[in-house]
């Protein structure tokens, strides 16, 4: 078959503008939260009925026997988050769960799609935005339907960075976070940013709104349909310590170009972050 994923790409794109319109109902109405890993990682029911409405639309459309799921209030609940050789779909319900639950206006949904471990599409749609972005691996990056292009901007200097907290606030991480960024700041560059949601931030990076966003401890499903887009609109992806990008690895520097990238990586204070496929047995309460 000349395109095997097409279909499943459109699809993506409507699965994502329908669960952004449910987010968007929900936001109206009083949210309950809970906590997950830490006291400020939080979940609403908004996140676990979206999860659910976009595993069960695809379910349907394409079968359950065939395409494995990585979502995220799923592994929450014990399911196991190994990226197969399988067509597997990765899915953010609610990236930027923190800014819905405080009314703080960036909250994406995020589904990427990866067959032989190789990320084939991404779909962000922020959708209190109203902003669809999409990409096919070699097929280009869009929002809406505006093709997506990184910045040119080469000098450090002349840049605008993203990073983020995370929801691990043990002293000595929140340390070496805030160590790096204030290394950062004093290269100097512009700016640092941060828009509370991985998803969107490396959207930022594919529209060239800033050069680079990196962070340790985010997920496979905060940044794998951002991985494609960022790759698309001509970004690159780096491991913190300059190795290749490992989507499992909870780690990531995407920017506009190597020298960027690398100009930051000069400065991160690395921690450890256990990988999302680390055995089960294994995993730290
Ligand atoms: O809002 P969620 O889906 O939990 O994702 C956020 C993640 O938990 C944080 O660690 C990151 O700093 C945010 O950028 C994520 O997008
Ligand atoms: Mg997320």
């Amino acid at each position: 078959m000349e395109d095997p994923w097409q279909e499943a790409y459109d699809f993506a794109v409507e699965v994502a503008r329908g669960a952004g319109a449910v987010i968007r109902k929900a936001a109206e109405s009083e949210i309950k939260v809970s906590t997950k890993s830490s006291t400020v990682d939080l979940v609403t029911k908004t996140d676990e009925r979206v999860e659910k409405i976009i595993i069960g639309s695809l379910k349907e459309q394409f079968g359950e026997g065939t395409h494995c799921f990585i979502g995220e209030e799923s592994v929450a609940n014990g399911e196991s988050c190994n990226l197969t050789d399988k067509p597997t779909w990765i899915i953010d319900p609610v990236d930027g769960t923190t800014n819905f639950v405080h009314g703080f206006p960036f909250v994406a949904v995020s589904i990427a799609f990866a067959v032989n471990k190789q990320l084939e599409f991404g779909v962000i749609y922020s959708c209190l935005e109203d902003k669809m972005y999409r990409a096919r691996r070699g097929k280009g990056a869009f929002c809406d339907d505006e093709p997506l292009a990184v910045s040119d901007v080469a000098d450090i200097h002349k840049s605008i960075i993203i990073s983020e907290h995370g929801t691990d606030r043990s002293p000595e991480k929140v340390k070496k976070i805030f160590s790096t960024m204030q290394k950062i700041l004093c290269i100097p560059v512009h700016g640092l940013r941060g828009s509370g949601t991985a998803a969107t931030n490396m959207c930022l990076v594919a529209s060239g709104a800033v050069e680079a966003f990196f962070e340790i401890g985010i997920h496979c499903w905060d940044i794998a349909a951002g991985a494609v887009i960022v790759k698309e609109a001509g970004g690159v992806l780096l491991d913190v310590d300059g190795g290749p990008f490992d989507l499992m690895s909870r780690r990531m520097v995407s920017a506009n170009n190597e020298t960027i990238a690398r100009r930051i990586i000069k400065e991160i204070e690395i921690f450890d972050s256990e990988r999302d496929d680390a055995p089960v047995q294994k995993k730290k309460k």
